[in-house]
């Protein structure tokens, strides 16, 4: 599991993995049996990650129990919001957006903020703007769009020391998440594109892949 009800872990003995924008229950499957702690499911409409709440209650009872459901947002409406936590049981929020600390903490749910980084920002001012934040994600800055793209950012800009724990995510793919790791030493890695054949597309042997690394260096 990703996240209690209270996050109070810091960089943990184990790097923590969630696998993002699962679309068939069976990726979700591979993901958890390959030792997934969490897996991400897309509510925002231009992302071809998106799925519909139906599909997301699916994957979201296969997995139950197994990994956290953690429900992806980019400045989502508050009514569908509000329906996709009618219609599908989720453990976490993440926003993408530029939803501020008031918006995101209104849930009932522990939530994670995605700040993007580019080679200017300045991090820890950054994150400063979400005292309730019960996570922090760290992805690239592109302008075009707010995730999924496949590109890294810096990784000398991940802080060393946060007193929340700090999820790298960008970029990443069996590839080069060894190397991350043991570079950033973050609590927790995400991965969307680096696990698909095809934008969009989840691979089960790149998840297992990207799994097998991150369990090498764990
Ligand atoms: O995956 C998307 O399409 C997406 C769209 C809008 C916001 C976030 C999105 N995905 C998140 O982006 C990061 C990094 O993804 P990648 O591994 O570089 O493809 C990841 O946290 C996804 O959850």
């Amino acid at each position: 599991m990703l996240l209690g009800k209270q996050a109070n872990s810091v960089h943990g003995v184990a790097v923590k993995v969630k696998v993002c924008g699962l679309r068939e229950v069976e990726h979700a499957e591979a993901a958890v049996d390959n030792g997934a702690d969490a897996i991400g499911l897309m509510f925002y409409a231009p992302s071809p990650r998106h799925i519909s709440n139906e599909e997301g209650a699916a994957i979201s009872k296969a997995v139950k129990g197994k990994a956290s459901r953690v429900g992806v947002f980019v400045n989502p409406e508050p009514d569908y919001l509000q329906q996709v936590l009618a219609d599908v049981e989720l453990d976490i929020l993440q926003f993408h957006g530029d939803e501020d600390d008031d918006f995101c903490e209104q849930w009932g749910l522990p939530w994670i903020k995605a700040v993007r980084v580019a080679g200017s920002t300045d991090v820890e001012a950054e994150l400063a703007r979400w005292p309730n934040a019960s996570a922090f994600l760290l992805d690239a800055y592109t302008p075009d769009a707010y995730g999924g793209t496949g590109e890294a950012f810096d990784w000398r800009l991940f802080p060393k020391e946060q007193n929340k724990p700090l999820i790298l995510a960008g970029g990443l793919n069996p590839g080069n998440v060894a190397q991350a790791v043991a570079t950033v030493s973050p609590w927790a890695v995400d991965v969307s594109s680096g696990v698909e054949s095809a934008r969009g597309i989840k691979d089960e042997a790149l998840i297992k892949g990207f799994l097998n690394e991150v369990k090498n260096v764990r």
